[in-house]
């Protein structure tokens, strides 16, 4: 396993401990016990937050609010049940699959 996909790991491993830990010593299990709508809201905050970044040309503060952006969603695939594993498997099975091509097969649009 990669170095990086070593760091997911560990990161999962962690989110699926503070399950049982307490909301006054973590901020994951704080996230947990107020339920998906917050968890959802801090994505909707750390998704505006990387706009912004971008929009400002801040490399360094890009980067930054990805990683919170990345790990909010970890939060939510950890909440929901979800592996990352399962999305790379969904990004897999897209490689090398046009956005354009997959588009115009669709039944519906
Ligand atoms: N990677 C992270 C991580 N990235 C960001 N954050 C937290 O996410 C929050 C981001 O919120 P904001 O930037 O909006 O800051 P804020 O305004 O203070 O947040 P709110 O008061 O609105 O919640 C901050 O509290 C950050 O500390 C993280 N908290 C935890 N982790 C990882 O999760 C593990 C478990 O964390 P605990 O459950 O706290 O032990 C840690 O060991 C880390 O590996």
């Amino acid at each position: 396993m990669s170095e990086q996909a070593q760091i997911l790991q560990n990161l999962m491993e962690l989110l699926e401990s503070r399950k049982t830990a307490s909301p006054d010593a973590s901020y994951v299990s704080s996230l947990y016990q107020k339920g998906l709508d917050v968890v959802l809201k801090k994505i909707g905050e750390e998704s505006a937050e990387t706009i912004i970044a971008a929009k400002n040309g801040e490399q360094d503060a890009l980067i930054y609010e990805l990683a919170d952006l990345w790990f909010h969603t970890l939060v939510l695939m950890s909440h929901q049940g979800i592996h990352p594993d399962q999305v790379l498997s969904e990004l897999q099975r897209r490689l090398g699959v046009s956005g354009l091509e997959e588009k115009a097969g669709r039944s519906t649009s």
